[in-house]
């Protein structure tokens, strides 16, 4: 077997980000703070202000980007992951057991590690996006980045409650969570070289304040050939992210 490292990943912390009302800006013009901040009340699709927020992007506010009810007309599957958004308690309480969640790129182990680490505690195994919503996934895959991101996004707070409820009958193993979601969105939305990222305590990093927040989360690493030959041998085609990651170096850094 070939080593898996294990890290713990920095907890985000809650972010604020602009909650629907559009915003006009010229090419190159920064938002104010005003602009980038969610108006007080909140003003989204889903009645949550940081649902709203949320599925508006996290990563650039100042665009206009369709959210997933404005494409439910012709995505109707965007229409029912809202449905299930909408039954979702506001806020999710975790129960007396741990949760844990496993990070990492494709084939650094997750699925073989969540497995396992599931026997071994007795606990509950889940997934995000969420099984009730999984079966959407090519569908919103192949569509823009904004529209993916907010399945994403969505699916996050639709496990939160799975999670607030298995956690009072037992340990709860999660496989991915919102560091993947936010990592890709980083990774695919923000252009430029690393050092043009935001900032270390940019709000952009920071856990959504409404999700509910995992005991533990741990990043599973792989040496990049050792993974680079997981892949292979998996024989699956290429994701458009893995193509990115290996033809790269500045998507590779901004996701790492
Ligand atoms: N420690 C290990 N040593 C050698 N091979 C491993 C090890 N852990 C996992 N593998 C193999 O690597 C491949 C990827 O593992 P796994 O499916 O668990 O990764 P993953 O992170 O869940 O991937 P993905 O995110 O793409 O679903 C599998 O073929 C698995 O058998
Ligand atoms: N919480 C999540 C889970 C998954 N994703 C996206 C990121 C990649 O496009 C893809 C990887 O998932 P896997 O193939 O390992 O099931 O799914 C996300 O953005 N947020």
């Amino acid at each position: 077997m070939e080593k898996t490292k294990v890290r713990q990943a920095v907890p985000l912390q809650p972010m604020q980000v602009h909650g629907g009302a559009d915003i006009h800006l010229q090419p190159g013009e920064d938002p104010t703070p005003e602009q980038v901040k969610a108006p007080e009340g909140g003003c989204g699709p889903v009645g949550s202000p940081h649902w709203s927020r949320l599925l508006a992007g996290p990563v650039a506010p100042w665009r206009e980007e369709p959210t997933l009810e404005q494409c439910a007309a012709r995505i109707p599957e965007a229409g029912a992951v809202l449905d299930l958004l909408e039954k979702c308690p506001e806020h999710q309480k975790k129960g007396r057991f741990p949760v844990v969640v496993f990070e990492g790129l494709d084939a650094t182990g997750k699925t073989t590690v969540t497995e396992s680490v599931k026997d071994t505690l007795n606990g509950v195994l889940l997934r995000s996006p969420p099984a009730c919503i999984s079966q959407w996934r090519t569908i919103f895959d192949d569509e823009p980045a904004s529209i993916k991101r907010a399945f994403y996004a969505a699916g996050n707070y639709i496990l939160a409650s799975e999670i607030a409820e298995a956690s009072t009958q037992a340990p709860v193993i999660i496989d991915r969570y919102w560091h993947s979601t936010a990592a890709y969105t980083i990774a695919t939305e923000i252009n430029g070289k690393v050092q043009d990222l935001p900032p270390v305590h940019d709000e952009v990093y920071q856990w959504p304040e409404d999700l509910l927040k995992p005991d533990l989360v741990l990043l599973l690493t792989v040496d990049p050939e050792e993974r680079a030959h997981r892949l292979q041998r998996r024989g699956l085609e290429k994701t458009k992210e893995e193509a990115e990651l290996e033809a790269n170096c500045l998507f590779r850094q901004r996701y790492t």
